[in-house]
């Protein structure tokens, strides 16, 4: 340890002169948003005054008053920005900014989360980089590409970067002799805090507008009427709608290792307020926690005295000059409607994640809470660089959940007004609509939206005997129906709205499992127009008998085909499919085959059956059609769109596999549609 620093110490970052650093975020599943954070704890270490934030919290103008600025952004659709960057991206793309040089004293560096299974491998990081470069701002350090598909994931690049990007900043912004970075053993200032609202008594207003025995009351009726279920009381989200669960049905057999529900949603809307939705839509659902897991929880770290009272809000603002006074709670933290006071326990039900895997970060500041020496050895090995694997095999592989971690270190006691600096916010679970637009009714100005969702029940088998089930799955698995929940709704692709002429343009849908839901959903709303299209369907899953879902629906379409492939019945040998990739035969063998194809061998999997119907394939290629590929990532989208530039190459639509891949990229010849997870 730096004799500057002493153990056990919370050590504030210096502030010297205009040191200072933006990170800025976007992010659709939180991996962004924990590598930014991340960053900016490194840099605060190297005592940078710093503030993190989601891209459209932040003023564009506001960029030039930071020495430097550190974006990361993922890419999610088809190469797009991810939706909390819209405001921010809009304004950065401004005609009137063109050859202005307006950024021209920015330095800048950015970090990309991709996936290279799809066409347009973090889009979104390049399109943002050609456009900071195009005003003017200059690079201080390259930047870096994660990849999901790479072997540790994102971290392969990600630690990496990190570590030179560390090298180069105390290189190019060398600290004053006197000043050393702090280490990694020292503690950082919070950046949220908690307090009890104690100073108040019961029918007094506290700092949130709620009342104390409003809160009494509602402790009363969540502790008595729900056996074991999660409260039905909602949180106040921004953006989302109120909806009752009308059926919740079990569609695979009971037999069948995967539990797969239907479940049938009506969405009120206010009133003159028409939804924006169309197939690819989807319904975000916010789950919350067990009471037996969150009184786990609170048991473990010894919160029961603190668990069920009111709370308040105070943070170390980041900065002196910082315009976030407002950010006093993590973004997304949703508090209880009716201005009834939060407590420890409401966060730990509603919006902390305490059954998500722990992630580095929360294990580095675990070390800090813990007084056990060996404990604090095992904690720091975990996330010490090079140990990728050994935190891998700890967490992620056998799904582990925070919950399960601190009760491995038992003398770890995390105080409570710490939780939100540690414990991942809860976020909503999109599922697509599965059902076509028919089904918006308005009587008086106010619309209800029938909404059907596929949602499949996600259990683990680990190596920790008790199987794992997703935080979401097991919060649907047990929903009555009659519950009220607060649903939020995305719009879809504007090309996939069948109220634009694209409708009659033929669609080769492409869809393996749960992926079949937007696509059912799609023929579903063109069959409301005269003149669609036709349809060629192309479905893996594993059994006619188990998981063929909507089978008994497509014969109502009579411009569709359908071709399943099902990769556990017997093998029809009828059905007799290509051994080999044809882009061999056809290119004279001058392409190496895919990594991809050595999972396909001997499999009967969608792309067999799109290479055995290459020319039908190739017929429909010649009239723009819509491409839809939807289901499991990974290997699935990158050996179907081989087979795809198969077929146009065996039906003579284009005369090489290099041309047949120039093709399928060119948005004159199709619309790409990809959705995969
Ligand atoms: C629906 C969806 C669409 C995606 N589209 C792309 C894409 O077009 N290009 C890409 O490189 N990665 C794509 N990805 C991968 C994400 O960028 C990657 O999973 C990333 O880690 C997500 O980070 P986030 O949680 O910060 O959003 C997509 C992921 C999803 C779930």
């Amino acid at each position: 340890m730096d004799a500057a620093y002493e153990e056990g110490q919370v050590a504030q970052p210096l502030s010297i002169g205009d040191r200072s650093m933006v990170i800025l975020y976007g992010s659709e599943t939180g991996n962004s948003e924990e590598i930014a954070h991340e960053l900016g704890k490194m840099a605060e270490r190297l005592h940078f005054r710093i503030v993190v934030d989601e891209m459209d919290s932040f003023k564009l103008t506001d960029l030039l008053r930071f020495s430097l600025a550190i974006f990361v952004t993922s890419t999610t659709g088809q190469g797009d920005m991810p939706k909390n960057t819209t405001k921010f991206w809009r304004n950065l793309r401004r005609e009137k900014l063109n050859n202005t040089n307006c950024l021209g004293t920015l330095k800048f560096s950015i970090f990309g989360l991709g996936d290279s299974s799809y066409q347009k491998f973090n889009w979104a990081a390049r399109k943002l980089r050609v456009r900071l470069l195009q005003l003017g701002a200059s690079k201080f350090f390259k930047a870096g590409e994660g990849d999901e598909r790479h072997n540790d994931g994102i971290d392969s690049i990600y630690l990496p970067w990190q570590q030179e990007l560390r090298a180069s900043l105390l290189a190019d912004y060398p600290l004053p002799d006197s000043v050393t970075p702090i280490p990694d053993d020292i503690q950082l200032p919070p950046r949220y805090t908690l307090r009890l609202a104690t100073s108040m008594r019961s029918g007094e207003k506290n700092e949130e507008g709620g009342i104390i025995n409003v809160l009494e009351n509602h402790l009363e009726k969540s502790t008595t009427s729900n056996q074991g279920l999660p409260p039905p009381d909602l949180v106040s989200i921004p953006g989302t709608f109120l909806a009752t669960l009308s059926e919740n049905v079990r569609v695979t057999p009971q037999g069948h290792w995967q539990d797969v529900r239907k479940l049938f949603l009506e969405v009120r809307f206010p009133p003159n307020l028409a939804p924006r939705y169309a197939a690819g839509s989807c319904v975000t659902v916010y789950p919350k926690n067990y009471p037996e897991d969150v009184q786990s929880l609170i048991e473990l770290m010894g919160w029961g005295d603190v668990a069920d009272k009111p709370l308040a809000w105070g943070y170390e603002p980041e900065t002196a000059e910082s315009d976030h006074a407002s950010d006093i709670r993590p973004k997304r933290l949703y508090l209880r409607e009716n201005g009834t006071p939060t407590t420890l326990r409401d966060l730990l039900t509603h919006n902390l994640d305490i059954m998500s895997i722990p992630k580095r970060h929360f294990i580095k500041e675990l070390v800090f809470f813990t007084q056990d020496p060996r404990e604090k050895e095992r904690l720091k090995e975990l996330t010490l660089a090079g140990n990728e694997q050994d935190l891998y095999d700890y967490t992620s592989r056998p799904r582990r959940t925070i919950i399960e971690m601190l009760r491995d270190f038992p003398c770890v006691r995390i105080p409570f007004n710490w939780v939100l600096n540690l414990i991942p916010i809860i976020r909503g679970r999109d599922f697509s609509l599965c059902n076509g637009g028919a089904s918006l009714e308005g009587k008086g100005g106010e619309y209800t939206l029938h909404v059907e969702i596929l949602a499949a029940l996600v259990e683990f088998q680990t190596i920790i005997r008790k199987p794992r089930e997703g935080l979401c799955s097991r919060y649907l698995k047990h929903l009555s129906p009659g519950t009220t929940l607060r649903v939020g709704i995305k719009p879809a692709e504007k090309f996939l709205s069948p109220e634009n002429s694209q409708h009659q343009h033929p669609l080769i849908a492409i869809a393996t499992g749960t992926g079949i839901a937007p696509i059912h959903a799609l023929i579903e709303d063109r069959a409301r127009f005269s003149g669609a299209g036709p349809v060629l369907l192309f479905y893996g899953c594993r059994s006619k008998d188990a998981d063929f879902y909507f089978s008994n629906d497509w014969a109502r379409y009579p411009n569709m085909r359908v071709v399943p492939a099902f990769s556990r019945d017997p093998f029809d040998p009828a059905d007799v499919l290509p051994a080999e990739p044809n882009r061999l035969k056809a290119d004279g063998g001058l392409d190496l085959p895919e990594p991809a194809y050595d999972y396909d061998v001997n499999k009967n999997y969608v792309q067999h059956h799109i290479r055995k119907h290459a020319n039908e394939v190739g017929e429909l290629m010649r009239q723009h059609p819509i491409v839809c590929i939807c289901g499991n990532a990974g290997k699935m989208p990158v050996s179907v769109r081989a087979a795809l530039c198969d077929a146009l190459v065996v039906s003579n639509v284009v005369g090489t596999s290099k041309e047949a891949e120039r093709f399928m990229a060119d948005p004159k010849n199709l619309s790409m549609w990809q959705e995969v997870w």
